[in-house]
Parts: structure tokens; sequence; C-alpha cells
């Protein structure tokens, strides 16, 4: 498990004194993937580095794996980053090693014997399914099979807590889907808790099942990755699961925003709306991915405003939560500023610039 509790981090101190993290709890549990989203410069690489102790927070408490790490002595500080893997952007392999090589270094320097060297590295290279690309240098590998090599060495000390950070940032996405279902697949089967720094939103929906999004230091918003696209008012949850409506002249029709999540709600049910309640729905904007194994959905719908009660009795039949969104500001003659939209009509896109 890693757990962060009240972190402070300030860089610097007296006039030149920098707080760069303010008060962050986060919690990610052992066979979970955690990822931490934000803008450039919130924090999440600062964050990262005080979990893998290479930054020493000004006050809080980290424990990783069981261990408080917060106050460890530098000796005891080796011993405690061995339980913690590091897999970086751009895997940071060493040139002149072969793949099999670059996977040794860490076994190096705890002395193993060469053969039990060998058994080993060969056997996460086998894990990460490059058994057959040992004695290649990087050079000679693909982007995504570098990242495997790094995530290989990560792995050597048998650590319990791994930590990505913008690990496929700089993949070509057929890549970063093969990483993450490494990433996936090695968090069950070795029971690990991943802490995965991304400013990917495609990123986390495939592969987080907590995430929380850093803003100026702070965590402003957090939780599992299937509540979060569940919640019509989560800034994350528009930003992983991005609606963005039509603009049509809706006069005399009500507009709402449906959000669902699991496997109660009928995939035919747009089709049901007009086939079974007799209701005239205009689809003005619809996502639906699969986020932890279900299929979420946004979308907004317009219907005439006496059909407005028929409309979520159906829905919430479904489960679909149905809110109604303000109208639009009526038009105005072509030499009239038009007014400011309503502050509650924040568009999916200004939503995801703010998250990423
Ligand atoms: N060693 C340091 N000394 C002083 N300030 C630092 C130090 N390391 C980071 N900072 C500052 O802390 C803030 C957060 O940086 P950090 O790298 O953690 O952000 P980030 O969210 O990872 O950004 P990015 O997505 O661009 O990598 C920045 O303003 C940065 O300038």
């Amino acid at each position: 498990m890693i757990r962060v509790e009240k972190l402070h981090k300030t860089f610097g101190t007296g006039t030149r004194a920098r707080p760069v993290l303010h008060d962050v709890d986060l919690t990610i549990a052992q066979g979970t993937i955690g990822a931490v989203v934000g803008p450039s410069g919130a924090g999440k690489s600062t964050l990262a580095r005080c979990v893998n102790l290479l930054e020493r927070p000004t006050s809080g408490r980290v424990r990783v794996a069981g261990t408080d790490v917060t106050d460890l002595p530098e000796r005891e500080l080796r011993d405690a980053r061995r339980a913690i893997g590091t897999v970086f952007q751009s895997a940071n392999l060493l040139r002149r090693r072969t793949a099999a090589q670059n996977v040794a270094m860490p076994l190096r320097y705890l002395g193993v014997t060469a053969r039990e060297e060998k058994r080993r590295v060969a056997e996460l290279l086998e894990r990460v399914g490059l058994a057959d690309r040992a004695a290649d240098y990087p050079a000679q590998l693909s982007g995504g099979q570098r990242q495997r090599v790094g995530i290989a060495r990560a792995l050597a000390l048998r650590p319990k807590v791994l930590l990505s950070d913008e690990a496929t940032s700089g993949l070509d996405p057929a890549a970063t889907r093969s990483v993450l279902a490494l990433l996936r697949e090695l968090t069950t089967d070795l029971d690990l808790a991943i802490l995965l720094i991304t400013h990917e939103m495609e990123v986390v929906r495939e592969v987080a099942d907590t995430a929380a999004l850093l803003r100026e230091g702070r965590v402003v918003e957090s939780g599992p990755v299937r509540q979060l696209v569940a919640d019509p008012h989560s800034a994350l949850g528009n930003a992983l699961l991005p609606d963005r409506p039509v603009s049509r002249d809706r006069r005399g029709l009500g507009t709402w925003r449906l959000t669902y999540q699991g496997h109660a709600v009928p995939t035919d049910w747009l089709t049901r709306l007009g086939a079974d309640h007799g209701l005239d729905v205009h689809l003005l904007s619809a996502t639906v991915e699969e986020i932890a194994g279900r299929a979420a959905g946004r979308a907004t719908v317009a219907v005439g405003h006496d059909r407005a009660e028929e409309l979520t009795a159906a829905l919430g039949g479904w489960g679909i939560h149905a809110e109604p969104l303000p109208e639009p500001p009526s038009p105005v003659p072509a030499d009239e500023p038009a007014a400011p939209g309503p502050a509650s009509e924040t568009t999916a896109e200004t939503v995801e610039e703010a998250v990423v």
C-alpha cells in the first residue's frame, strides 16, 4: 500500500521558499493502480519523488508497503527504496548495455551470484514478453520494448510498489496499450500497488482503478474512476469521459445531461425511448467507453418540455442519471453583443484544459 498523509513539500527556505505540495492525502491499495493527473507544474513528479524517497517531505507522512519511510535515516532509506520500483518516461536504459544487462543492473548492487542473476533476468524478460530480445541494445528496440525493459528492471528487486512517471508519454497508441496491459497484468499477478503519474486521460480511463486530480499542489478531487465517471459534477469525470454537445437551436425543447455507469443500462436505450415510450429524442452528443470493465456513458439529449417526466422516469428505470441543463441564452439581434452563457455551462473542452 502507498499511503500519503497530510504531505507538504516546500523547496528552499526564507524568502526563497517555494511551497509545491499542500496537505496531500493519497492511498493506493495493493493490487490496484492509482493515477495522479494534473496540469504541468501541479506537483505530480514532486509527489512521486516524495514517495520513492528521492525527496524528503517538509511535513506529513509517507508509508510504503507497510513501512513509515518519512524519517528513515539515510542507510535504511536505501533498503526501503528497494521496495519501490520506478519507471520513467524514456526508460533511462544504458545505451551500451544489452536489454539483459540493463535488467541485471539492480541485481549487481545486491551481489547475487552470476547463476542467480542469469536466471532472474531471463524470468523478468520473459515476464515482460521480451525473452527473445535479451541480447539487443536499446537502439535496436522500439519505444514500447524499451519501456518493457525498464519495467523488467524496475521489478528486479521484487518491489511491492511501482511508480510510473509518464511511462507511456511519447509512445504510439498500440505501444501505449501494450505497456498499460502489462502494468495491469503485473498489478494483479504480483499484487503491486502502482502510482501512475500521467497527463493522458486515455491512460487513466484504460488502466486506473482510482484517480486524483492535483492542481497547484492540492488534491482537488479523487476517488474510484468508476465513481468519478458516474458523477455528472466531477471535473475529472468530465475529462475522463468528455461530452461535447453540438450547439443547435433548441427552442421549445429541454436539454438534459445523462450520465451512467454499469451493466444495467441497455445499449439500445435511445431506440427504446422512441419505440417503447414514444419520445422524440434529439441526440446532441454521446460518449460511451468501457471503464473498469463496465460501460460508462455521457450524453446530452433534448426533448419537448412536456415530456420531461416521462424521459426521467424511463431513464431512471435503467439507472441513467438525468439532469436538466440551463436554457441556452435566447438569440440576440446581430448588432448586440451576446451575453455570456450561464456559469454552469462549462464545456468539456474547458474542463479538460483545466485538468491536464
Ligand atoms: N528541486 C526543486 N526546487 C525548486 N522548485 C522545484 C523543484 N522541483 C520542482 N520544483 C517546482 O515545483 C513545481 C511542481 O513541479 P513538478 O515537476 O512536481 O510538477 P509536475 O506536475 O510533475 O509538472 P509536469 O507535468 O510539467 O512534469 C514546479 O513549479 C517546479 O518548478
